[in-house]
């Protein structure tokens, strides 16, 4: 599991760290400095003309350190200090004062052409940019951009939002970033993704601030993490004990819904899953998806039918294709009147509620909601341009106001606990932006709430299997061809003997 710090815990750690062990924040900068020369020195050669672009602020340290140690390593280096040497801080003077010993001074940036160089270093900003960069060094990242050499980015790349993703003004795009120890939000969120490249996180000696379990943390779950959620299957269960669940899904015009969540909440484990659709969906619900129970209703659905139900269900999920109909929200009122039952609540479901949020505040158990940023707009009533630049900020508050499990899908998928605990996404592919997607999503949800399987975190592990499986679906069929079948058809590959993870 990562850790994904924003600014001001970054900082935060940094001081405490300093503070604590007395490690002055210069050699916090060689550490970071010396984590970068050792990879440049690993994968280039000494002829590589370099160039290393510093600011004024202590990302330009980190730049200036890395030139001196690359000179003294013997490559062929230059840089571009990017500012009066009034401005530096306090650190960067010191690297700046060092390079003059070493007789390098910096190049004359409106002479420099960034297409003699093969490689080039970003150390313009770094977590302290504060407003959006205007003229003239909007320009020049237009034109190291537009150079076509590659970029590694010290901390994060110049002009992104370190806790938003949002590009401020002008933005680096990067092929490598070396965040220092932690990721930052906006690597993940926004435009991170596109302007990051690959992401190193070296450890450089910072500890990490939390001191409990009960303090906000946000994280990003690994391969690795999913040996502890898939567990062996007990040898000695059967298929009532591994987990029921109930899907309410489905209406007179939608049927696929239903078919692809009622799969998923099979596929992860649970031993039996029964659908309660439109009489009108029996037979081709039956025909795709034979494993499933199904239970029908028609003009009129029947509260006893549907409770009987619920008290067979180790779980429900309500919402795929049940449309918006009064039929529906009478029986969304009455699955979410029991609150004993955990509960997935996703799509049409989510429509139904964002007319009365209220009804989210009744006391509850277990409940995970599913929203795309549309859905959250509507629950929400803030514009979904808001919620992308606010994304973590956004569902963290509904978790905590509302008291539920918060998954905002997006590119990046947020998930947020009301317990504070928040995990960014890092698995998936924009391949998963095709119809059904999130069914999938909603029945693995259900399906591992019906086992019990790390309840507190499940809606975390679930987003990230779901991404796993896209990954697969990825390489097998390609972003453009991929189905929400495909998510399907990879996840027994993830959950092989429901422990054993298959490399993505
Ligand atoms: N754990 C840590 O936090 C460590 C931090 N280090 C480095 O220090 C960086 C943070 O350093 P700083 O706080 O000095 O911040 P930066 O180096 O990111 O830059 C801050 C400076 O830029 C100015 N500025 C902000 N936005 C601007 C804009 N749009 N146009 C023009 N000027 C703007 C600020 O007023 C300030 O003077 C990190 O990103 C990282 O690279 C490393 O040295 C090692 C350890
Ligand atoms: N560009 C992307 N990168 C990664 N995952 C994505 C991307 N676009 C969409 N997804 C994922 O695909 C799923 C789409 O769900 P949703 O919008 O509910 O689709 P549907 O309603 O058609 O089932 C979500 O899990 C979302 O996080
Ligand atoms: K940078």
């Amino acid at each position: 599991m990562k850790r994904i710090y924003t600014v001001s815990q970054a900082r935060e750690a940094d001081v405490r760290t300093s503070q604590l062990h007395k490690i002055p924040g210069l050699v916090l900068m060689e550490r970071a400095a010396l984590s970068v020369s050792d990879y440049i020195e690993d994968k280039y050669a000494k002829r590589t003309r370099i160039l290393c672009l510093a600011g004024t602020g202590n990302n330009g340290g980190d730049a200036m350190a890395l030139c001196r140690i690359l000179f003294v390593r013997g490559f062929d280096v230059s840089y571009c200090l990017l500012g009066p040497e009034s401005r530096l801080s306090e650190s960067a003077k010191i690297q700046y004062q060092s390079l003059l010993s070493y007789g390098l001074s910096s190049l004359a940036v409106e002479e420099t052409d960034f297409k003699s160089f093969d490689l080039i270093v970003d150390g313009i900003f770094g977590i302290g940019l504060s407003r959006d960069i205007q003229h003239p060094l909007a320009e020049l990242i237009g034109e190291v951009n537009a150079s076509g050499r590659p970029v590694i980015a010290m901390d994060i790349p110049s002009g992104l939002n370190a806790d938003t993703g949002a590009v401020m003004g002008a933005c680096i795009r990067a092929s490598e970033t070396f965040s220092f120890q932690f990721l930052k939000p906006g690597i993940l969120l926004g435009q991170g993704r596109s302007v990051c490249g690959q992401v190193h996180l070296p450890e450089i000696g910072i500890d990490a601030i939390e001191t409990g379990a009960t303090l906000p943390v946000c994280l990003a779950l690994e391969r690795e993490d999913l040996d502890g959620f898939l567990t062996d299957r007990d040898a000695t269960g059967n298929k009532g004990s591994f987990g029921k669940v109930l899907v309410v899904a489905g209406s007179e015009e939608i049927c696929g819904a239903a078919v692809l969540s009622s799969q998923a909440a099979l596929l992860s484990g649970a031993g039996m899953v029964r659908v309660y659709t439109h009489e009108k969906n029996r037979t081709v619900i039956g025909t795709a998806f034979p494993e499933a129970l199904i239970t029908t209703y028609g003009n009129s659905w029947s509260k006893d039918e549907i409770k009987e139900a619920m008290d067979w269900a180790d779980s429900i999920l309500i919402g795929p294709g049940i449309g918006r109909s009064d039929q529906a929200r009478e029986m969304l009122d009455f699955v979410l009147s029991d609150p004993a039952l955990p509960a997935v609540i996703d799509a049409d479901a989510l429509n139904l509620l964002s007319e009365e949020p209220n009804s989210l505040l009744k006391p509850h158990g277990k409940w995970i909601l599913t929203p795309h940023m549309g859905e959250m707009a509507r629950l929400t009533g803030k514009g979904i341009s808001w919620l992308k630049e606010h994304a973590l900020e956004a569902a963290e508050t509904f978790a905590r106001d509302y008291q539920v499990d918060l998954i905002l899908k997006d590119a990046t998928t947020v998930t947020a606990l009301p317990c504070g605990r928040t995990y960014l996404n890092s698995s998936g592919n924009s391949g998963m932006a095709t119809a059904g997607s999130g069914d999938v999503l909603a029945g693995l949800c259900a399906g591992y709430l019906a086992q019990k399987i790390n309840p507190e975190e499940v809606a975390a592990y679930a987003v990230f299997i779901h991404g796993m499986a896209g990954d697969l679906a990825a390489a097998k069929k390609g972003k453009g061809a991929m189905i929400a079948g495909d998510i399907l058809e990879a996840l027994p590959q993830i959950t092989r003997d429901g422990g054993a993870i298959v490399a993505v």
